[in-house]
């Protein structure tokens, strides 16, 4: 099976995370904004890209989450994770996504998430308050 390689960025700000809904021919539902790592490119200069080219945002200190290995029926996915937060001033556009939502706590579970992040949503709620503590980011 072929494996495809990402790399995404979870943007957390004031005690939410930012959900992004992708509505294309192959996949409909929420995820974190991101994409293929180009040649020559870090799994976290590729998550910057990706942010700036789909949501027209720079961000801010970030750390290495997680990394994502889930089986789709047809493709083998390999998803580098980084939490990051948002620059100063910073508001991201849906430049390619249908809508964006950003969820608190109690709300991670209520958008349809692709497969692939159902699990690693779930450990974000179990670490909130680490995620979110003071000069963690
Ligand atoms: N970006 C992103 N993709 C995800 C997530 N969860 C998940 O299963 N995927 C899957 C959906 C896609 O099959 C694949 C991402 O591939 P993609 O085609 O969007 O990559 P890309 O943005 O580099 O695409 P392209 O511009 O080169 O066409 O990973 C996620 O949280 N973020």
């Amino acid at each position: 099976m072929k494996t495809l390689h990402i790399s995404c960025a979870i943007i957390v700000h004031k005690g939410h995370i930012l959900a992004c809904k992708r509505e294309d021919e192959r996949f409909c539902g929420w995820e974190f904004p991101g994409g293929k790592i180009e040649p020559g490119e870090t799994a976290e200069q590729a998550c910057l890209r990706e942010a700036r080219e789909e949501l027209s945002v720079e961000l801010g200190p970030g750390f290495f989450y997680d990394t994502v290995e889930y089986d789709y029926p047809d493709f083998h996915l390999t998803m580098e994770c980084f939490i990051y937060e948002l620059k100063e001033g910073q508001m991201p556009q849906p430049r390619v996504h249908t809508e964006l939502r950003w969820l608190e706590r109690g709300e991670l579970l209520a958008v349809d998430w692709l497969a692939a992040n159902v699990n690693l949503v779930k450990s974000m709620g179990f670490l909130w308050e680490h995620i979110f503590a003071e000069g963690c980011l």
